[in-house]
């Protein structure tokens, strides 16, 4: 008989307070957390001090009005080596394959669509350049709505800089490691790992020499994305709060021209410094970009009979003014068992108010046997009919009702409240299947009266 007091050994556990590489990162989702990267850097007692200790600038980000209410009340303070107000005048640059909401290259469309990954980068494209969108809803003028981006990069970003004033990214790595080089500090970010980069944060993306990185990004107009309710799961599960990781302090003091590239109203902006913005040496606040390791996820599912609504899956949620109805949620699909008695147990067929789009970060999905891709994405549009394709269904009807861990691959969903309307190229891509009809097709009458 196994000791159970033997068998877990602290060898291999990370210390407290670190993160991916070791790093020392903050934990908890939501804090008030501080950091800084030289002893004394953060003044103690109050904000704005007659003079900012080291000879900084002290500056307030705001990623709330100054009066929603304290719970959605969000900002950070920066002492930074010089305030971000030294810059030149913004100038337009290239939009390159980066769209943005109004979405109206193309009418609102009822198709169930499905794509093959992005071809590769262009030799010498950063996560900027690499942007594509796919397209998205509301408006980001509005601060409503929400975009889905694929990216595709294969260069670092070493005098470049990116901002986004239209809303939060949430950045989903599908292949290869980014380093995200941000105003409060490092975030190493790995497939099955995401990013949370609030609105207005700056950061650079570095990936390693010779390498190339492809992923999705969520774009987020409206309310910043949170933890969801519990309700009577009670006070744990899901996503659990501690689980993300925010970076400390680490500041970039050579001066060297670099560009700071702003995405506002839909458009790139861009203006170069003689120096690096990413020179905050200590913060403090709630306004800060995260980490999150998606197999942390507590994956809660039936331990009787059907298959509970994915809403139990979802990770974060951008609330809209209307209780329980996401201007946009993030819904993983984790390793998990399924044991229903008497259930057809992958995703069933139905047609849905929200709209929903789904990528695979690795592995396969339970619902479609073939065809859907790490790297690919399906789109089922407000009240699109779908569900498992032909081959799952006829496997899972028929399949043998013994426990069953589900443990292949990595999927997830951006789930939103608006019907999605394409990008023009995404409808017109090369990567779009043309054939995504046909999953369905024999699923034969069987009806007998
Ligand atoms: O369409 C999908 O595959 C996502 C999904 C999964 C599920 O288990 C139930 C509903 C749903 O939309
Ligand atoms: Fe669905």
């Amino acid at each position: 008989m196994t000791d159970h007091h033997d068998a877990r050994t602290t060898a291999d556990v990370p210390p407290i307070g670190t993160g991916p590489g070791g790093r020392a990162m903050l934990s908890g989702f939501g804090n008030e957390h501080q950091s800084e990267a030289v002893a004394g850097a953060l003044p103690r007692d109050r904000n704005s001090p007659q003079r900012a200790p080291l000879g900084l600038y002290a500056e307030q980000l705001s990623g709330s009005a100054f009066t929603e209410p304290r719970a959605r009340t969000r900002r950070s303070w920066l002492y930074r080596v010089r305030p971000s107000a030294v810059h030149p005048a913004f100038a337009r640059v290239d939009n390159r394959e980066l769209r943005c909401a109004p979405f109206e290259e193309t009418v609102p469309d009822p198709n169930r669509f499905r794509w093959d990954p992005l071809p590769a980068p262009a030799a010498g494209t950063d996560f900027v350049d690499g942007l594509w969108t796919l397209g998205g809803n509301g408006d980001a003028r509005q601060r409503s709505g929400m975009a889905i981006h694929l990216y595709r990069a294969d260069t670092s970003m070493p005098d470049r800089v990116f901002g986004n004033s239209d809303g939060e990214l949430l950045i989903v790595p599908e292949r290869g490691v980014l380093e995200l080089r941000t105003e409060f500090g490092r975030l190493t970010v790995a497939p099955g790992h995401v990013a949370l980069v609030p609105r207005g944060v700056r950061f650079a993306v570095d990936i390693a020499e010779g390498t190339s990185a492809r992923g999705y990004v969520c774009e987020n107009y409206g309310a910043p994305f949170e933890l969801p309710e519990l309700g009577p799961i009670g006070a744990n599960g899901l996503a659990d709060a501690r689980d993300f990781l925010a970076p400390t302090a680490d500041f970039d003091d050579t001066d060297r021209p670099v560009e700071v590239v702003n995405k506002f109203g839909g458009n790139l902006w861009a203006a170069t410094l003689d120096h690096s913005p990413l020179d905050v040496v200590a913060w403090h606040g709630n306004h800060v970009p995260y980490v999150y390791d998606l197999r942390r996820f507590n994956v809660i599912g039936s331990i009787s009979y059907d298959h509970p609504d994915p809403s139990v899956f979802t990770v974060l949620t951008s609330p809209s003014d209307t209780p329980g109805l996401a201007n946009a949620d993030f819904v993983v699909f984790a390793p998990r068992w399924l044991v229903g008695e008497d259930t057809f147990r992958p995703p069933y067929f139905h047609r849905n108010v929200m709209s929903e789009y789904m990528g695979l970060i690795e592995g396969a999905y339970d619902a479609k046997a073939a065809g859907f891709l790490p790297g690919g994405g399906s789109l089922h549009n407000m009240m699109s009919a779908h569900g498992p394709d032909r081959e799952t269904f006829d496997r899972a009807s028929g399949a043998d009702l013994v426990p069953q861990k589900v443990d292949d691959g990595l999927a997830f969903m951006f789930e939103t409240r608006w019907p999605v309307t394409l990008a023009g190229q995404a409808r017109s891509a090369g990567h779009l299947q043309q054939d995504y009809d046909t999953v369905w097709d024999g699923l034969r009458r069987n009806f007998r009266s």
